[in-house]
């Protein structure tokens, strides 16, 4: 990644970040007056020495005054800037993470197919690199400029030769550092790519233990993560060898600084020549050495964290990648307002295509009257899902709309709702659903307004989970605990717990008992709304009012009996 990009990618940062201008610059602020402070405390030590010695005179009142004064500030400072940098690194992963969820929100669930683990990685680690840098690197390199141009300033002031010879050395620096991150940044490259490779392997092992258990995958499995952690380790020890042979370099340009900026302040006090065409007093030899030292510390400094940065301009990239993603829905303007009573669907000509090579849907059209439970077949691979999702505006068609429709025939296309009037009339309980960690009650009210424990409980005896499972109980990560009726059961119950108009179903009873089939097919049959259930199952398919062969080209509908 180049320089351009690499600005693109933390520029791409700075509008979730705005708001946080103030504190970056504080955390700046405190952090260079500190840097400042140090700088100072050491010139100014450096300076009575060189009087002491050279004047035998000893630093007056006015020194003590000064050094006491900056050695509280800098105690000061040094707190202020752990507390300033803290609170802002916090505040910049809050803001990043924010705008990364609502980001995945608006496109997730996306047209491609995603790595559920690689979006985490984002989410966490990327994220955490980054609120390091906005918090504190940032600040440490702005405190190293500025540090660097004040000594070299004092310096040149001073003795031009000495700030010379100070502007030689931390270029030296600098180049040197510059020119082997290159490298550095290669194998960094590398080295990513493999751990990240590696964290995917884990990542799909652990979600996929019943397989890795089933078909005896386990020793194959270890001996992969062992062969590409030995991979991964082997690039970071070479990383780390090149790191130490610039901090050599890097040691070998400050000697050869000191010795320079002695030999010039040498020469310019008539050391050489017992006085005469002296321009510099031999008392400021020792300031002028400490100030190139600080000079060239600031140089070091900040070439080595841009030399370090590599990694964060590629997590950067990742969640610039992650804040840009097209949303999958657009947000309406001026949302229309849902009537209340109840709500029908309605698709009008919709079409939709996950990619161009193969349209999903081409002009479809159907209707389900409000009240009305409607049944939706099809071979697999037709579109019932995707129908489903339409209608619980996961995505938007390319063409045509879809509607929810009132008992006076009058239609209000999904696409102008706003999203809580959306999801406060239409309740989705899908094929995958997923449980979150928590309580039976937290999951279900989650998204949904408060509700006293007995409306609560009174939506578990309906979907026949009393007995079995308590509002308290925990469920683990996705409801590891439970069945898959017993899954089912919970997914459905926190769809009916929101009161929905609309309740949508994807395929919930596929891979369920006979017993649960029915129980749940008995639920949804007596559900007081409006239903389409997208299902392969004749049993399910038959408790509906109407089914809707989703191969008819209008939306023909076909008779219960014809399957
Ligand atoms: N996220 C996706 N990205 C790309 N293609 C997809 C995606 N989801 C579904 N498809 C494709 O779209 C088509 C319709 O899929 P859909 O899941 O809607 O069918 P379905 O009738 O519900 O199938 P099934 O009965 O097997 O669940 C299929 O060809 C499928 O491969």
């Amino acid at each position: 990644m180049n320089t351009a990009s690499a600005l693109r990618a933390f520029r791409a940062l700075l509008p979730a970040l705005r708001p946080e201008w103030r504190g970056m610059l504080r955390s700046y602020l405190v952090g260079t007056a500190s840097a400042l402070a140090l700088a100072a405390l050491t010139v100014l030590t450096a300076w009575a020495v060189g009087h002491a010695v050279v004047d035998r005179t000893p630093p007056g009142a006015a020194w003590w005054v000064l050094v006491g004064g900056l050695v509280l500030a800098r105690t000061v400072l040094t707190w202020q800037e752990m507390d300033v940098s803290h609170a802002l690194a916090y505040r910049v992963l809050a803001r990043l993470r924010m705008a990364l969820f609502d980001a995945y929100a608006r496109s997730v669930p996306g047209r491609r197919r995603e790595h559920s683990g690689r979006a985490a990685a984002v989410a966490m680690g990327d994220i955490e690199k980054l609120e390091f840098f906005y918090a504190h690197t940032v600040a440490q390199l702005g405190a190293s400029i500025t540090v660097f141009l004040t000594t070299l300033i004092t310096a040149s002031v001073l003795l031009p030769e000495a700030g010379a010879v100070m502007l030689g050395g931390s270029a030296v620096v600098a180049t040197t550092a510059l020119y082997w991150a290159r490298t550095a940044r290669r194998l960094g490259e590398r080295e990513q790519h493999e751990r990240s490779a590696l964290s995917e392997r884990i990542v799909d092992a652990l979600g996929a233990l019943r397989e890795v258990l089933a078909y005896r995958l386990a020793s194959r499995i270890i001996a992969e993560t062992d062969t590409a952690t030995r991979r991964a380790t082997a690039i970071t020890r070479r990383r780390e060898l090149l790191a130490q042979l610039v901090t050599a370099v890097r040691e070998l340009v400050v000697t050869a600084v000191v010795v320079g900026v002695i030999a010039v302040s040498a020469a310019a006090a008539g050391v050489l020549t017992d006085g005469a065409d002296a321009r510099l007093s031999p008392a400021l030899l020792p300031a002028l050495v400490a100030l190139a030292v600080a000079g060239v510390a600031a140089t070091t400094e900040a070439t080595t964290t841009l030399t370090q940065l590599h990694p964060l301009i590629a997590s950067a990239g990742r969640v610039a990648a992650g804040l840009n993603r097209p949303p999958v829905v657009t947000v309406p303007r001026a949302p229309r307002r849902l009537p209340d009573g109840p709500l029908g669907l309605r698709f009008r000509d919709v079409s939709f295509a996950y990619d161009s090579r193969r349209p999903t849907l081409t002009a479809w059209s159907a209707e389900v009257a409000p009240g009305e439970h409607a049944g939706l077949a099809g071979p697999s691979g037709a579109g019932k899902s995707t129908v489903i999702a339409l209608a619980a505006r996961l995505w938007d068609p390319s063409a045509g709309t879809v509607e929810l429709v009132t008992a006076d025939g009058a239609g209000f296309p999904v696409s102008e709702l706003d999203d809580t009037a959306l999801r406060g009339a239409v309740a989705l309980v899908d094929q995958d659903a997923t449980l979150f960690h928590g309580t039976v009650r937290d999951n279900l009210l989650r998204g949904g307004r408060p509700r006293p424990d007995s409306d609560l409980a009174a939506v578990l005896a309906r979907v026949g989970a009393t007995g079995w499972i308590g509002l308290d109980d925990d469920l683990g990560e996705d409801g590891v605990r439970l069945s898959g009726g017993q899954k089912a059961r919970l997914c459905l119950a926190r769809a009916l717990a929101r009161r929905p108009r609309v309740l949508l179903v994807d395929e919930v009873t596929a891979s369920l008992d006979p017993d649960t089939e029915q129980a749940i097919s008995d639920v949804i049959a007596d559900f007081d709304g409006t239903v389409l259930i997208a299902s392969h199952r004749p049993e399910t398919l038959a408790r509906c009012d109407r089914i809707i062969d989703i191969t008819a080209p209008t939306g023909r509908d076909r008779e219960p009996s014809v399957l």
